[in-house]
C-alpha cells in the first residue's frame, strides 16, 4: 500500500498536508467546545452570572462549531482531489505499463484482470483516500487529544471508559478478523465475474447458435453467487459493528453518569456544582474517543480491501517487461532483408519447442511465403519478427540487425503487420487505414485511397455512405470478414514499410479478390519484402521461396516447381487443394 503512494504527485501531497492541517484544526476545535459547555454549565449553576457572560461562552462555542464545519468541508473537497487525481494517475500508470507488456505479460495476469486492476482496483484506492484520509489522520489525534484531556478528572470516569474501550477493541478485532479475508477474496472473484461476462458478451452469436444460454447463465450464476456470498458475509459481519459501537456509546454515557450520580451524592456541597459540569464535560470527551474509534472502524472495513486492490495493482507496475528496448534506431544500410539464423522458441512454462531451428533468408522485394497444416507454428515463426515473443535459441535480423538490438518502435516502423484476425478500431474508414505512426509522416487521404485501392477494398468503402469516412463500429463488427481483412491489408501497405507481414490474411477472401489482390501487391509495392503466412497454394505458388513447416520444423524449402519435385509434404497439400491439371 505504501509503495503505491510513492507515486503521489507533489501537488496531490500537497492536497494532503493542508488537509492534515485542516484536520488538526478542526479536532483542536471540537474538543474546545466541551470546555465552552463547562463553563456554561458553571455560570448557569453560579447565582451572580451575568447573561452576558453566557453569551460570550455560547459565542465562542458557535465560532468553534462553524470553524470546524469549514474544516471539515475543507478537509472533505482536499481529499476528495488528492483521491481522484491519484486515481487518475494510477489508471495512467497502469495504462502504459500494459501499453508495454509482451504477450507473455498479458497471459500471466490475463485481459479480464488486467481490466479489474484498472478500474475497480483504482476505485477501492480512491475510496480509502477520499474517506480513510479524514479518519486515519483525525482519529488518532482526537482519540490522543482527547484521553490528555480527562485523565486526571476521576479515575472511576477514567477505568469506564478504558473497559469501553477494550469492549470495542474486542468486537472491532473480531469483526476484522472474519471479514478480512472474505475482502481479499472479493477482488479476485470480481476478476472471474469480469471473465465470465467478458466471455459472455463476444461470443453472444455463438452462444445463441447453440441455445448455450443456460450453460452460461449457470456460469455467470456461479460467478456472481460466489461474489455476492464473499460480500455478505463480510458486510454481515460489518454489519455487527455500528450496531455494537452504539451500544458501547450508550453504555459508557450510562456508566459516566450513574458513577457522577454516585460522586456528586457522596461530596461535600461546594464539590457539588464542579463535579456535575467534570461529568458533563468527560462525558462529552469520551464520546469523542468513541467517535475516534469508529472512524479507524471505518478505515478497518475500507482497508482489506483496498490494500489487496494495492498489491495487485503494484504487481502490475513492478512486473520486468521481458521484451527490452535495444538501443538501435532504424536508419540501416541494408533494407527489407528479414533472416533466421537457427531459430528455435518456445513459449513461457511451456515444456517444449514449438518450432526449431528455422533458418532463412527475405532480400528486398522477395516473397516468402509459409505453408503447413494447422498448428504447425506459422505464426509462432512470423510473430518473432515484430518482437511480439523473442526467440528461446538463435537469431532474427531484420536488415541485417538482430531485432533485439532495435528501439521497439524503430524495429516495428519497418513492418506492416497484418495478424491472422483482423483487428478494427471504432473510428472511420480513414483513421482505420491511416492508423499509427510509421516514424515518418501521416498517410495523407489520397495515400489512404491508394492503399485502399491495392487491397481491393475500394468496391465497397466507395459504397458507403460517407466513403473514407465512413463510421467503423467497434471491431469493426459493421463490415464481413474479408472485407475487414481488406482494410486491416490497406492499414499495412498504407504504413509504406520496408517488410509486409501477412498472418493467414487472406484466408476470408475469395479466390478472384485473393488473385486481384496479390497482382495488385507484386505491382506496387515490388520493392517491400512479403511474408506470408496461407492455407492456400494459389496464394504463394507465385512465391520467391516457400518454406514447409511440419511440427515445428521445416520439411522443405524452394519455389513451387522445385516443391513439387521434392518435398512430399508440400506435394500432399498441394495435390489436396488442385488437381494435376491446375498443377501442371
Ligand atoms: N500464446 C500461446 N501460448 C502457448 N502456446 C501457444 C500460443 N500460441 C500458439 N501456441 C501453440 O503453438 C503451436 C503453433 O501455433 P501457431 O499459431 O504458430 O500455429 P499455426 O501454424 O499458425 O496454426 P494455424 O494455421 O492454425 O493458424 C500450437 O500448438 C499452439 O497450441
Amino acid at each position: 500500500m505504501f509503495k503505491l503512494f510513492k507515486n503521489l504527485e507533489k501537488k496531490d501531497r500537497c492536497f494532503i498536508l493542508m488537509a492534515l492541517v485542516f484536520i488538526v484544526a478542526q479536532v483542536w476545535l471540537d474538543l474546545k467546545l466541551p470546555d465552552y459547555m463547562s463553563e456554561i454549565t458553571v455560570l448557569v449553576e453560579t447565582p451572580d452570572s451575568s447573561m452576558q457572560d453566557i453569551l460570550i461562552a455560547g459565542g465562542k462555542m458557535l465560532a468553534c462549531a462553524f470553524g470546524s464545519l469549514v474544516s471539515g468541508i475543507s478537509v472533505a473537497v482536499l481529499a476528495a482531489k488528492s483521491g481522484i487525481d491519484f486515481a487518475a494517475t494510477i489508471r495512467e500508470k497502469l495504462f502504459h505499463k500494459v501499453q508495454d507488456f509482451s504477450m507473455e505479460e498479458i497471459g500471466k495476469f490475463s485481459t479480464a484482470s488486467l481490466i479489474t486492476r484498472t478500474t475497480n482496483d483504482v476505485s477501492q484506492i480512491q475510496i480509502l483516500i477520499v474517506m480513510g484520509l479524514q479518519a486515519i489522520a483525525k482519529a488518532p489525534i482526537m482519540a490522543v487529544w482527547a484521553i490528555l484531556k480527562i485523565y486526571n478528572k476521576s479515575w472511576q470516569w477514567t477505568a469506564s471508559t478504558g473497559v469501553a474501550l477494550v469492549i470495542l477493541l474486542l468486537i472491532v478485532i473480531t469483526c476484522i478478523v472474519l471479514a478480512s479475508p472474505k475482502f481479499k477474496k472479493m477482488q479476485v472473484l470480481t476478476d472471474n465475474l469480469n471473465r465470465v461476462t467478458r466471455e459472455n458478451l463476444t461470443g453472444l452469436n455463438v452462444i445463441r447458435a447453440y441455445n448455450a444460454e443456460e450453460y452460461q447463465e449457470e456460469k455467470f450464476e456461479k460467478a456472481n453467487n460466489e461474489l455476492t456470498s464473499a460480500n455478505m458475509f463480510a458486510n454481515r459481519t460489518m454489519a455487527f459493528l455500528m450496531p455494537g459501537i452504539q451500544g458501547v456509546m450508550n453504555g459508557l454515557t450510562l456508566a459516566i453518569y450513574w458513577i457522577g450520580a454516585i460522586l456528586i451524592n457522596n461530596a461535600a456541597m461546594n464539590k457539588k456544582l464542579t463535579l456535575f459540569s467534570d461529568m458533563v464535560v468527560f462525558s462529552s470527551y469520551a464520546m469523542q474517543v468513541i467517535m475516534a474509534f469508529i472512524m479507524l472502524v471505518m478505515i478497518f472495513m475500507i482497508w482489506p480491501r483496498a490494500s489487496v486492490a494495492a498489491n495487485r495493482i503494484t504487481e502490475v507496475l513492478d512486473t520486468d517487461i521481458t521484451i527490452k528496448d535495444g538501443s538501435l534506431d532504424g536508419d540501416t544500410k541494408e533494407k527489407g532483408t528479414v533472416e533466421f539464423k537457427n531459430v528455435s522458441f518456445a513459449y513461457p512454462d511451456a515444456a517444449a519447442n514449438v518450432v526449431e531451428n528455422i533458418s532463412f533468408k527475405a532480400n528486398k522485394g522477395e516473397t516468402i511465403a509459409f505453408i503447413g497444416a494447422t498448428g504447425c507454428g506459422k505464426s509462432t515463426v512470423i510473430n518473432l519478427i515484430p518482437r511480439f515473443y523473442d526467440v528461446t535459441d538463435g537469431e532474427v535480423l531484420v536488415d541485417g540487425i538482430n531485432v533485439k538490438d532495435y528501439k521497439q518502435n524503430e524495429l516495428r516502423n519497418k513492418i506492416g503487420y497484418v495478424s491472422q484476425k483482423a483487428i478494427l478500431f471504432s473510428g472511420d474508414v480513414e483513421s482505420n487505414v491511416a492508423y499509427g505512426d510509421n516514424g515518418k509522416k501521416d498517410a495523407t487521404p489520397d495515400e489512404v485511397k491508394e492503399a485502399v485501392k491495392i487491397a481491393c477494398a475500394d468496391d465497397f468503402v466507395e459504397n458507403l455512405k460517407d466513403k473514407y469516412h465512413g463510421y467503423v463500429a467497434q471491431g469493426g463488427d459493421n463490415f464481413s470478414g474479408g472485407q475487414k481483412q481488406r482494410l486491416s491489408i490497406a492499414r499495412a501497405i498504407a504504413k509504406k514499410a520496408e517488410i509486409l507481414i501477412f498472418d493467414d490474411s487472406f484466408s476470408a477472401l475469395d479466390y478472384k479478390t485473393d488473385r486481384k489482390l496479390r497482382t495488385a501487391l507484386k505491382k506496387q509495392c515490388s520493392d517491400t519484402t512479403k511474408i506470408i503466412v496461407a492455407q492456400r497454394i494459389g496464394t504463394i505458388r507465385d512465391a520467391d521461396l516457400i518454406i514447409v513447416l511440419d511440427g515445428g520444423k521445416i520439411a522443405g524449402k524452394g519455389t513451387h516447381s522445385e516443391l513439387m519435385e521434392s518435398c512430399e509434404e508440400y506435394r500432399q497439400i498441394a495435390y489436396s487443394q488442385l488437381s494435376k491439371e491446375e498443377l501442371a
